[in-house]
């Protein structure tokens, strides 16, 4: 198996990080920092979030991915253990920094220790602050690759916007540098352009951050879109937008809430109104069709927040939607 050499130059194209290196790395995360055993919690405030890695992995995911034809490298569930989750007072209102900050560093070192290898990262989380961390990892190794972001929300509040305090909210404002009051959070290096990420799936938008979004003319294709489109039209505009050549590589974030409460129930901020079964998975195969994708993020599975069959069905469509992103065809 040959392991590509990873581009690190800004006129990388499809040839420099393809033939896919068909090696998967799978992140999880279930820390202390993670859990909330205590009153403490992460990025967010709903305790359980830290579970939903393990359930994803013991639903059979790596084995699926195997059979896929990935050889996938399997890091284990403990490896931000060492992160303490005592002593972190808020910041302002922001809950965890120090936790979350520390945790997503160890993460974007280890996103991008895998990218250089030539393997594609895939994180499974844990809540969404988390890619605050991949999403830096991924820039590091590939400084001209593009953010497709899929969620109910645009976490892109700063810490003068945030309403709730939950660095969930907020990573994608830390990765454009929008917000350089936290000096906890300075190892984010600004590497996200606002022209280089696009979103898919908004529904719940806080109006602080709507503002942000015109302000810098980020591009968000919401559910009206969505309606109006149809997903295959949607997706065609969000790649012409961020990705026009089909030459840059792809990090598709993708946050399980994106996904309508009835297909996707546990998760911490669900929202009515949200993409059906097919647009999701419509979404990810789409995605690995360009050829593009380097490294992807499985967000916001929360197996306490419902009962024993709608953790299953999450968890199922989870799992399916990681298959889907790395080459599960229908027929
Ligand atoms: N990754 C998520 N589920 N984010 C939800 C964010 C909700 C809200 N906008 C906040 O900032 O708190
Ligand atoms: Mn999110
Ligand atoms: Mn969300």
């Amino acid at each position: 198996m040959t392991i590509p050499t990873t581009s690190t130059s800004t006129e990388s194209s499809i040839s420099k990080f393809l033939p896919n290196p068909k090696r998967v790395a799978m992140l999880t995360r279930e820390d202390r920092g993670w859990m909330s055993s205590t009153s403490r919690s992460g990025g967010q405030p709903r305790p359980g979030v830290d579970k939903g890695p393990i359930h994803l992995v013991e639903a059979g995911l790596p084995d699926q991915l195997r059979q896929l034809g990935w050889d996938v490298t399997f890091d284990g569930h403990h490896q931000f253990e060492e992160i303490s989750t005592q002593d972190d007072p808020p910041i302002g209102i922001l809950k965890n920094p120090r936790q979350v900050s520390k945790v997503c560093e160890a993460v974007a070192q280890t996103v991008a220790g895998h990218a250089k290898k030539g393997q594609l990262p895939l994180t499974l989380g844990g809540d969404h602050s988390l890619a605050m961390g991949t999403i830096s990892g991924t820039l590091s190794q590939y400084p001209d690759a593009c953010v497709i972001w899929i969620d109910a929300h645009a976490d892109i509040n700063t810490a003068a916007t945030t309403d709730t305090g939950n660095i969930h909210g907020m990573p994608v404002s830390f990765l454009l540098g929008l917000d350089e009051s936290i000096p906890e959070f300075s190892w984010v290096k600004p590497r996200l352009t606002p022209q280089r990420i696009v979103y898919i799936g908004l529904r719940d938008v806080d109006a602080g951050e709507k503002k942000i979004l015109r302000e810098n003319g980020i591009k968000a294709f919401s559910m009206h879109e969505v309606d109006r489109y149809g997903i295959g039209k949607v997706v065609e505009m969000a790649l012409d937008h961020v990705n026009p050549k089909r030459d840059l590589p792809i990090h598709l974030s993708f946050d399980v809430d994106a996904l309508d409460p009835s297909v996707a129930p546990s998760t911490g901020t669900p929202v009515r109104g949200g993409l059906t079964f097919r647009e999701g998975h419509y979404i990810c195969e789409a995605i690995y069709e360009t050829g593009c994708l380097v490294a992807l993020d499985l967000m916001e599975v929360n197996p306490s927040l419902s009962d024993a069959d709608a953790v299953k069905q999450t968890v199922a469509v989870g799992c399916s939607l990681v298959r889907s992103a790395l080459g599960e065809t229908l027929l």
